[in-house]
Parts: structure tokens; C-alpha cells; sequence
């Protein structure tokens, strides 16, 4: 019988096909984890921004996460767009069971500006969740929020890693430059060490859905077995790939390019 890894994503949507869920099971799909996924908000949107949101009622929230939690192997979760303190409490409560490794990416704004997570689910999210996390992928605004201190150098953007796992529990931080300027900077503490993933930065306004790209790569990766270094190096591939290979549909910053390293023919 054929073995086989598995990654669930418990995020919002992205009916546009970029961003949210729909990035995350494209991404395990293309690396090869089979892709599970718990929909906390339906979003209307696109490359030009958020439309509406509906957020699915608590217990149907709850009775997704039992349905998957009670019948599947899990070996890695991610978390996306969880937008009230409700939500996180089912979710701080019901992940733990699965004993996977989860990644958190949190979501609070989108590229377009539009917020998508309540205010006071903030303070939450960092105090309750994030000591919960085997890795939390803050872009430069998020880390800035966590920490509660401006981000303008490399310098202070590696001091913020070690203070998210330091000060506030994270198992481990990555702290993303791409709201940077020059090239495309990640920095990784682990609790030892900061490693730096580095990319040229490619010159695209497509850039819907990196950052729920890149956290469900380094997922799909970590379902499979590799360290957290392996896989968010291999993630970077994989998400720098999908830019540099983007799409301009839409008229606002049109999605990444999933499948750009499977075109690349390169098993990674
Ligand atoms: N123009 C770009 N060229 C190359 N890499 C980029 C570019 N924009 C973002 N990235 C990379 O994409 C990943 C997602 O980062 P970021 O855009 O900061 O996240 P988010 O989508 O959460 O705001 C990071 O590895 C970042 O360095
Ligand atoms: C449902 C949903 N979740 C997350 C995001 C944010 O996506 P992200 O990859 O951080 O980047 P942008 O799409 O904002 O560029 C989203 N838009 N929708």
C-alpha cells in the first residue's frame, strides 16, 4: 500500500484562486502532500482587494475540525485567516490533539489593505496561539504588531525573530522582507540560531497570496518529514519561483505561479 504524507490547512477563502485556502491546497498538491482543509471565513475577493466576508458559524467550524481530526492522519497543520478570538479558542483547543507540527501564518491584513482578523483577536492570537506554534511566519507589519516595535533594518527584523520565540514562545520565527525594500530577505530563529533565505527581488506587482504560499510550502515540507530549515529553505525555492513565474490575471496584483517549479522540472 502506498504511504502517504498530509498537510491541513484551517484558513479562509480566496474565490480568485491566490491567496487563502485555495493557495494552501494547490501548494500541498504541487509538493506532494495530500491536502486537508477546515474553511473559518467564505471572503469575496480578488487581485483588487476584499469584497465581503462571512464568517462560518463557530460550531461548523468545530464540527469540521472533529470530522478531520477524528478519522485522518495529520502530520502537519498550518493556520491562515483566523478572524476572532472565538475561532482561536476552538482552534488552541482542538490542534494540540493532532500532534503535528503547526505553522502559523498570521494573517491580519491583506496585500490590499482590508483587515482580516478583529482587532482585539490580536492580543490573542500572540498571548494564547502563538506559544502553540512550531513556526509563525510573520510578514515586516505582523512582526511589528507581535514584538510592538518598529521594523526598518535587517538588524531589527532578526532582533524581532529571536524576541517572538524568546518573549513571546513561538517555537520558531520567520520574518519575512518582502515588504522590504532590495532583495527579498527571510530571516529564521530557531531558538539557537538565525538563518538568513535570501532572493533577488523580482520586479512584479503579482503578488497576491506569497505569504499563504510560502507557510503552506514550508507545511507541506514539514508533513513530509524534513527539518524546519530544509523546509523553509525549499520553501523559498518554491515561493520565489511562483513570483518569478506569476500571472498577470486580474487588474490588481494578480497570484503567484504554483506549479512553477514543477515546470521547472526539478524535483526538489
Ligand atoms: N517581489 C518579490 N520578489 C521576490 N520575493 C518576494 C517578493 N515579494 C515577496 N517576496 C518573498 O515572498 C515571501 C512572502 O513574503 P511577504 O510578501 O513579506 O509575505 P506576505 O504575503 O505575508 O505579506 C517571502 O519569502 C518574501 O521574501
Ligand atoms: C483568506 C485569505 N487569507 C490570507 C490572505 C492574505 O494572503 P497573503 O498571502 O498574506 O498575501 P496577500 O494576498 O494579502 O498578498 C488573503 N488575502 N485571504
Amino acid at each position: 500500500m502506498m504511504s502517504v504524507n498530509t498537510a491541513l490547512t484551517i484558513a479562509g477563502t480566496d474565490p480568485s484562486g491566490g491567496a487563502g485556502i485555495q493557495a494552501d491546497l494547490k501548494t500541498f498538491q504541487e509538493l506532494e502532500s495530500y491536502g486537508m482543509s477546515v474553511i473559518t471565513s467564505v471572503v469575496a475577493q480578488n487581485t483588487t482587494g476584499v469584497q465581503a466576508i462571512h464568517h462560518i458559524p463557530l460550531k461548523m467550524i468545530e464540527q469540521q475540525l472533529d470530522a478531520v481530526i477524528s478519522d485522518m492522519p495529520i502530520h502537519a497543520v498550518k493556520t491562515g485567516m483566523i478572524a476572532s478570538i472565538e475561532m482561536m479558542k476552538l482552534i488552541a483547543e482542538k490542534t494540540p490533539k493532532t500532534d503535528a507540527p503547526y505553522v502559523m501564518d498570521p494573517v491580519m491584513v491583506a496585500t490590499s489593505g482590508d483587515t482580516l482578523m478583529e482587532a482585539n483577536a490580536r492580543n490573542f492570537l500572540r498571548e494564547q496561539l502563538l506559544p502553540l506554534t512550531a513556526l509563525v511566519t510573520p510578514n515586516i507589519p505582523e512582526a511589528e504588531f507581535l514584538i510592538g516595535e518598529q521594523i526598518e533594518t535587517v538588524e531589527d527584523m532578526m532582533q524581532a525573530a529571536a524576541l517572538i520565540v524568546d518573549t513571546f514562545g513561538a517555537g520558531a520565527a520567520l520574518v519575512k522582507g518582502g515588504h522590504m525594500t532590495g532583495d527579498a530577505i527571510d530571516f529564521l530563529y530557531d531558538g539557537n540560531k538565525i538563518h538568513t533565505f535570501s532572493s533577488e527581488r523580482i520586479d512584479t506587482k503579482n503578488t497576491h497570496g506569497t505569504g499563504c504560499t510560502y507557510s503552506a510550502a514550508i507545511t507541506a515540507y514539514l508533513s513530509k518529514g524534513f527539518s524546519l530549515y530544509d523546509a523553509v529553505k525549499k520553501a523559498k525555492h518554491f515561493v520565489t519561483a511562483a513570483i518569478a513565474n506569476s500571472f498577470s490575471l486580474g487588474s490588481g496584483h494578480g497570484p503567484t505561479n504554483h506549479w512553477a517549479t514543477r515546470a521547472e522540472k526539478v524535483r526538489l
